[in-house]
């Protein structure tokens, strides 16, 4: 490791910033690595306070439960509020932050999550702001299909489509007259939309749904742009395409404006352990920024090369040129307060606090964008979005903010250019939810309910009260319905419409679009202007559901809703004896997900995998899930609803039936035949075992130990 202002850097990281980072930047290596070792020196004392208000809060919590069980709601209420973790009042008041994008103040629509260590999909994301309905309507189970698909393009398949998209277009944009169905051809010209159908021209029902045009040319190839709940669609008209050829009026494809927003994550969904990892994730995250990043992979037998996408150009309904973002609007996640790395030691070996360094980093890689230094523009309003996860209360948001202004000064970036988005996934922020978006009332763009983590925090908390409820039964638990209200509630108290994002949950089956389509509409009817989806595709068919519900009305009709605060402490504890079935069937699917996240995250450094559950089922694990898996066995282990042999027995077998999911995987390091030999089954086992103790039941600690170890012996 070299020496930089008494820091010890990673040679990679080192290099990544002096060679990469700075190079366009007036700020040069001395002035950043002091920076770095200032903000360490003042934060991370500051940190640990925190750290330990935590430990100190939960130590009390557990002992009260041992005393008192649950307690009665107003004993356990009591005690809550003369402990100082609950405060006695939660009484929303106006934010003030300013120079938002209009992405995040006024457009409501999809929000997709991208690991940033992928650049390849994490320029898929940021270029999935424009998302063929087409294709995810022939390529998912959204459509269903009554036979097998030709290979190629296969033409019945192709009708379905056309068919199904005819029918969204009737419903979202009809007709004055007909159907969508009859149109025989689509013009358009600055004054508006003529469609020809058998029996004459009709246009749209309301004109003012006709956004723009462009071509058509002499080929007759062009666009007609629509316009419904602030959400763009464009028909693509291209009569000698394959498909437009089919088309019964030359419609090639439908484009639906899709990931409005997207989050480039640092966190959760990333396996970053050293300097190397962090500084392919910075790597990326700067790239995105300059504009220069590019993702060469073969696709389909043919080598692609991948890059941001430009604007797209039209003119608008007026006749006057209309220039659309041609990508997502990009935020970071950068890890929470917890976290410390080894990519940067202090003089005397200490990790440096993580969240410091993500700050500084990610903060200096925007400037590019900041002074339009970029190949493409992210914020045209001047700002830089940082989600921050994992905060627990006022206090630690009030932490960030502090950290926040001191990264701009060391930057030289105006005052309260970096933004903060706050994830509501740790108990002490949802019940004192008001407070924590008052500590950032002019930075915060963001309140979004992490549920995940959410769930796992929840059992931590109350661990010492009780057996929980199984995993699948907290969806309709009494806190969590309670939570995802009183979130928007306090969010639209504290005038968050038009100004922030109030954001929800992550759609976590990537490949059930069905369901997807079915149930995520719930998220904007509950008025959230921004939901969590894990893929481009996703977000295309999730757009489906902004372009049907106006959030701006939900809003209109949930003012002054007031959910009850007391409802969050309902605690999700088992109020019935379980079968033996019934336990063994909920320790095996917790152990095998463990297992599965964990093998990949340990053995292959992939930080977010789709684990297929016992009934076959591809679910989306991270680090929230997997906290949530470990806690809950952790729990019923600690009060006796299994013993250690069993859970042993059973992270056993479940490692056999991980090999046999994952065998000719390339690089997958199985653990059934060596369990005591295996570092990924040792971390499983781990993170159930001292589930109990680890501080707020956080996975990470473990998972990066057995990963150093696994990366050291590879
Ligand atoms: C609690 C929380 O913190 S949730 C937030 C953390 N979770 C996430 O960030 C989830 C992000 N999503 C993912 O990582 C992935 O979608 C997974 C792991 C769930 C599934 O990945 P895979 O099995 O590789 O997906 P699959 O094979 O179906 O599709 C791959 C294609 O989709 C694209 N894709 C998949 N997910 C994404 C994404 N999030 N962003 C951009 N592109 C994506 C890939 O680029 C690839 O397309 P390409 O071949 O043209 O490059
Ligand atoms: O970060 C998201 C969550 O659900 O946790
Ligand atoms: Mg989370």
């Amino acid at each position: 490791m070299a020496s930089n202002a008494g820091l010890q850097v990673d040679p990679q990281l080192r290099q990544f910033v002096e060679g990469e980072l700075l190079t366009g930047l007036d700020l040069g290596p001395e002035a950043f690595w002091h920076a770095l070792a200032d903000l360490q020196a003042r934060f991370a004392p500051r940190i640990s306070e925190l750290l330990a208000r935590r430990d100190e809060l939960q130590a009390r919590i557990d002992d009260w439960h041992a005393t008192h069980g649950a307690g009665t709601p107003q004993q356990y209420r009591a005690f809550l509020v003369e402990l100082g973790y609950l405060l006695p009042t939660d009484d929303a008041a106006p934010i003030s932050v300013g120079d938002v994008d209009p992405e995040i103040a006024e457009i409501p629509g999809p929000q997709l999550v991208v690991p940033a260590t992928v650049p390849r999909y994490a320029l898929n994301a940021a270029n999935a702001r424009w998302g063929s309905l087409y294709d995810a309507l022939y390529g998912t189970d959204a459509l269903p299909s009554d036979h097998e698909l030709a290979p190629g393009y296969d033409e019945q398949r192709g009708a379905q489509v056309i068919a199904a998209a005819d029918a969204l277009l009737d419903e979202l944009f009809p007709l004055a007259a007909g159907s969508h169905a009859e149109a025989r051809s689509y013009t358009a010209d600055e004054r508006g939309l003529v469609v020809f159908l058998p029996g004459g021209e009709t246009g749209l029902a309301d004109s003012a749904q006709f956004a723009g045009f462009r071509g058509a040319d002499g080929d007759g190839r062009g666009g007609v742009l629509l316009r419904r709940n602030g959400l763009h669609v464009e028909l693509t008209i291209d009569p000698a395409h394959r498909v437009g050829r089919q088309h019964h009026a030359g419609v090639a494809d439908v484009l639906l404006e899709s990931a409005i927003t997207t989050i480039v994550d640092l966190e959760d969904s990333v396996a970053t352990v050293d300097g190397e990892d962090k500084t392919n994730a910075y790597r990326t995250w700067l790239g995105l920024m300059t504009g220069e990043l590019t993702a060469t992979f073969v696709k389909g037998g043919k080598e692609t090369v991948r890059s941001v996408h430009a604007d797209r150009e039209y003119t608008g309904a007026g006749g006057d040129p209309l220039t659309l973002p041609g990508r997502s609007l990009l935020l970071v996640r950068n890890v929470g307060h917890h976290m410390t790395t080894s990519a940067v030691r202090t003089a005397d070996g200490a990790e440096v606090a993580e969240g410091v360094l993500d700050a500084l980093v990610t903060a200096a890689a925007a400037r590019y964008d900041l002074a339009g230094a970029g190949r493409h523009s992210n914020s045209r309003a001047g700002s830089v979005y940082i989600v921050k996860p994992k905060q627990h209360g006022p206090d630690e948001v009030a932490l960030t903010v502090e950290l926040f202004a001191a990264v701009e000064e060391k930057l030289g970036l105006p005052a309260k250019t970096l933004k903060i988005g706050i994830m509501d996934e740790e108990r002490r922020t949802s019940v004192n939810l008001a407070h924590a978006v008052a500590a950032a009332a002019d930075r915060v763009i963001f309140v979004n309910t992490g549920f995940l983590d959410r769930t796992g925090d929840e059992i931590h908390t109350c661990f010492a009260a009780g057996p929980v409820i199984p995993k699948g039964d907290m969806k309709s638990s009494v806190w969590l319905g309670s939570y995802e209200d009183r979130n928007v509630d306090v969010a639209l108290g504290s005038s968050f419409a038009h100004r922030a994002q109030i954001g929800k949950g992550m759609w976590a089956k990537p490949a059930a679009m069905a369901d997807m389509l079915e149930q995520k509409v719930a998220q904007p009817r509950q008025g959230a202007n921004c939901a969590w989806v894990p893929s481009p595709t996703a977000a295309t068919l999730h757009a489906l559901h902004y372009l049907r519900t106006d959030v701006h009305g939900v809003w209109n009709e949930l003012a002054g809703r007031a959910t009850d605060r007391d409802r969050l402490l309902v605690l999700p504890l088992l109020d019935r004896e379980l079968s033996t079935e019934e336990a063994t069937h909920e320790l095996e699917t917790n152990a095998q997900s463990i297992l599965g996240y964990v093998v990949r995250w340990v053995g292959l450094g992939i930080g977010c995998s789709t684990v297929p559950d016992l009934e076959g089922v591809g679910l989306m694990e991270d680090r929230a899930t997997l906290r949530i898996s470990s806690q809950l066995i952790a729990n019923w282990l600690h009060h006796g609803v299994v013993d250690e042999r069993t859970v042993r027995d059973t992270f056993a077998r479940m490692a056999a039936l991980v090999d046999e999911q994952n065998e000719g995987e390339p690089g997958y390091p199985p653990m059934a035949k060596d369990l005591e030999g295996s570092e990924s089954f040792q971390a499983a086992l781990e993170l159930v075992l001292t589930g109990r103790t680890e501080p707020n039941g956080y996975t990470e600690r473990v998972l990066t130990s057995w990963r150093q170890k696994a990366k050291q012996r590879a």
